[in-house]
């Protein structure tokens, strides 16, 4: 079998809900990601995976518009997005989730994802306006609290809340921009088991109630296998494959270069 015969064909990524063509990124000489053509559907919740030091994070940076391709374009519901800044971006709909050491740590949760709310919420400013937006924005934000399981914990100091809380809590941040294409980035690391399988759940969760299409990086393969509507497998920052679930799993080269390794852990 050929390296192209194990790659799906993806639909035409100026036309995908988030779509990349030959997206490359050098570092000096060395090229962390290849050629990459992606094009994640409207609805559809796609996952990264593939060794460490594949290109997963860097293909995000490059999506997000944290760092710029070397070469390819890359496109945001049908319209192409390659030079647009990073900080336009969530405006659009295209949201990251925030990291860790973008929480407000004296900051209580609720006021963590009511500033996000508000500075998304509030038009032009007038105090009238200003106490409207702080109201519709806590009411905002405590609903989004509620559906990732941080409510209890609402007027916690976000730096007291545990590291798994933290992550949630940055989910809540990114949903709060109102976005229509979530990146996350392993919303899993460093979980326990069941912290994890709630996460999952909480993911999957969001994901139908807030009409997102999602595109995860995470290592954790039981998670992604029975999440994913379809994996992409990035090694040495080219695209290895890409395919549903069942399909990764029983394709031998994707086994060979990534999941033989992780045998134990399916
Ligand atoms: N700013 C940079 N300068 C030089 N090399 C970089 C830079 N960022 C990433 N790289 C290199 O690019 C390659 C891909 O890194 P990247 O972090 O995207 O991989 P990854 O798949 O996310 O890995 P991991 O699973 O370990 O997080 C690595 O070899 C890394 O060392």
């Amino acid at each position: 079998m050929s390296d192209t015969d194990m790659i799906q064909p993806e639909d035409d990524p100026s036309e995908a809900a988030l779509g990349a063509s030959g997206l490359t990124r050098t570092f000096g000489g060395f090229v962390a990601v290849d050629r990459v053509d992606i094009a994640v559907r409207e609805g559809e919740l796609r996952s990264i995976i593939g060794p460490n030091g594949a290109g997963k994070t860097t293909l995000f940076n490059i999506l997000t518009n944290a760092l710029s391709p070397s070469a390819g374009e890359v496109y945001y519901d049908g319209t192409e997005i390659t030079d647009v800044p990073q900080h336009e971006r969530p405006h659009m709909g295209l949201v990251r989730s925030f990291q860790s050491n973008q929480l407000f740590e004296e900051q209580t949760t609720l006021e963590n994802v009511r500033i996000v709310a508000q500075t998304i919420e509030q038009g032009s400013f007038s105090f009238d306006l200003f106490r409207r937006g702080q109201r519709v924005a806590e009411e905002t934000a405590y609903e989004i609290l509620d559906r990732v399981g941080l409510a209890p914990l609402a007027e916690e100091e976000a730096t007291n809340l545990s590291h798994g809380d933290q992550r949630r809590l940055s989910i809540a941040m990114a949903l709060a921009t109102d976005p229509s294409v979530l990146l996350l980035d392993e919303p899993t690391s460093g979980m326990g088991p069941t912290e994890t399988e709630e996460t999952a759940a909480m993911i999957e969760s969001i994901q139908s109630e807030f009409d997102l299409t999602l595109l995860l990086i995470e290592h954790d393969m039981s998670i992604v296998l029975s999440m994913s509507d379809r994996i992409t497998v990035l090694n040495r920052g080219e695209v290895l494959a890409t395919g549903t679930p069942d399909e990764i799993q029983e394709n031998a080269q994707v086994q060979d270069a990534y999941l033989g390794g992780m045998r134990d852990e399916l």
